[in-house]
């Protein structure tokens, strides 16, 4: 099968963030083997099976949120004002307690059409209730995922190991399914709910997967004076003397409370960090030295956590304000530049997902892409194409997504999912497990 695109403008966001101001692209089976300047020639659009014509159009990679919960999109507006002890406490973890199979479902149903509708190709997930059903939907739907069946350690020995066999047994199974589109982690949900042990033992199963692990680290002030009170240090320092950082490849979420020293850390084991700059504003739980983490080069990508903690899936919003942050912040304009913060949500998120692509349009790579409509009056002038990227687009401006050259978005309709039937479904469960509270 062969696709080719037309009369598109290129945003490369290759190594030398190269423009192609008029060009086309060919996607044969799942590769892009043409990415060019100027109109195809007579061979390239005979061979073509299909030709759309792309005009007012930018061509673009698509982006990676690199930590949610997807289910939680259900929860949209679930709790706006409680800092995340409570809020986990008295909110969420009562109303996931009543989520059943349909809920769930319904909730990463609109997720997905969400996170398609706005440019977002890859995400991950972090959760613990029906994870074979979630990679059955994400086949599917098309998307790339990195799913983690979740474990929480707040109990005996013997529920811990329970929990880890089925984690471990859900990520062997499906990692590298969905033609490599979904990859698999070990995810102890974070320090404060998971005893050190219990990590330890999480991470010995990792060793032995070769998978890497995700967790949720250093999110709130309170959760890190707790740990010091208990245990005499910062998380990531237990982490470092029980000798687990240099065991598999870590992501954690957050990182808001951290010194330098542990900015060093990370960066020498060469850990990778999930920023969630609106959810960390949102529960009141600080902001992340995320100018700091650059400059140290860890490798740092964006992610937009759970909805009821954002309360969107818009992966330009997660980023603008993530820049903007640090900004006024640090009361330093050049706290992060354009490339740095385009970096984070392309390349730095395909790393950090696994992917094994390059988060680049490049000849080669798998064709991921998505295309935005450039006719928008907060697009013009039209010249400043990257500025655009990170300081003026929205999700709404996307109008089509490819992902191993198959078209899950067009003309911005759904391809692979149906949107009205998630609205409906959406709305019908959550009133259902709401009901089932009071
Ligand atoms: C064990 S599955 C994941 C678990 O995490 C909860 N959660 C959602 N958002 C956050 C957050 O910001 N910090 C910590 N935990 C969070 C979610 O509700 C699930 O229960
Ligand atoms: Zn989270």
């Amino acid at each position: 099968m062969n696709t080719l695109l037309t009369n598109v403008r290129i945003a490369t966001l290759d190594d030398t963030f190269t423009i192609i101001d008029h060009g086309y692209v060919v996607i044969t089976d799942k590769i892009f083997t043409h990415v060019e300047s100027g109109d195809p020639p007579e061979h390239v659009k005979k061979q073509a099976d299909r030709i759309r014509n792309m005009q007012g159009k930018w061509l673009l990679p698509g982006l990676y949120n690199t930590h949610g919960h997807a289910a939680m999109t259900l929860m949209r507006g679930y709790e706006d004002d409680l800092p995340l002890d409570r809020w986990l406490k008295e909110k969420i973890w009562p109303f996931e307690g009543k989520l059943d199979r349909e809920a769930v479902t319904a909730g990463r149903a609109l997720a997905m059409s969400e996170m398609i509708k706005s440019g977002t190709i890859g995400f991950l997930e972090m959760y613990h209730l029906f994870m074979d059903d979630f990679a059955e939907q994400i086949k599917d739907t098309g998307m790339r995922a990195v799913l983690t069946r979740s474990v929480i350690g707040l109990c005996s020995r013997e529920e811990q190991d329970a929990k880890l066999d089925e984690s471990a047994a859900f990520a062997a199974s499906w990692n590298g399914e969905a033609d490599n589109r979904i990859h698999t982690m070990l995810a102890p949900h974070a320090p404060n709910t998971c005893p050190i042990d219990y990590i330890k033992r999480i991470v010995e199963r990792a060793v032995d997967l070769q998978l890497p692990v995700h967790m949720h680290l250093a999110e709130t002030k309170k959760e890190v004076d707790d740990h010091y009170k208990m245990h005499g240090m910062h998380p990531l320092d237990q982490l470092d003397q029980y000798g687990l950082l240099n065991q598999v490849q870590w992501l954690f979420a957050h990182g808001v409370h951290l010194e330098q020293k542990h900015i060093e850390l990370l960066a020498e084991t060469k850990a990778l960090i999930s920023h969630n700059p609106i959810s960390n504003l949102k529960l009141g739980s600080g902001m992340a030295p995320l100018s700091q983490m650059l400059q140290s080069n860890v490798s740092v990508s964006i992610g937009c956590d759970g909805v009821s903690a954002n309360n969107t899936l818009d992966m330009w919003e997660e980023l603008r304000m993530a820049v903007l942050l640090q900004k006024g912040l640090l009361q330093q304009a050049d706290a992060i530049n354009v490339k740095q913060a385009l970096r984070m949500v392309t390349k730095e998120g395909a790393t950090a997902l696994q992917t094994g692509q390059p988060g680049m349009i490049t000849v080669g790579a798998e064709a991921d892409c998505i295309l935005l409509d450039q006719t928008a009056a907060h697009l013009q002038p039209e010249q400043q194409l990257h500025s655009h990227l990170v300081y003026a687009a929205r999700g709404s401006d996307v109008t089509d997504v490819y992902v191993q050259g198959r078209s899950l978005l067009e003309n911005k309709q759904l391809i692979t999912l149906d949107e009205e039937k998630i609205r409906f479904e959406a709305n019908e469960q959550f009133a259902k497990v709401a009901h089932s509270i009071i």
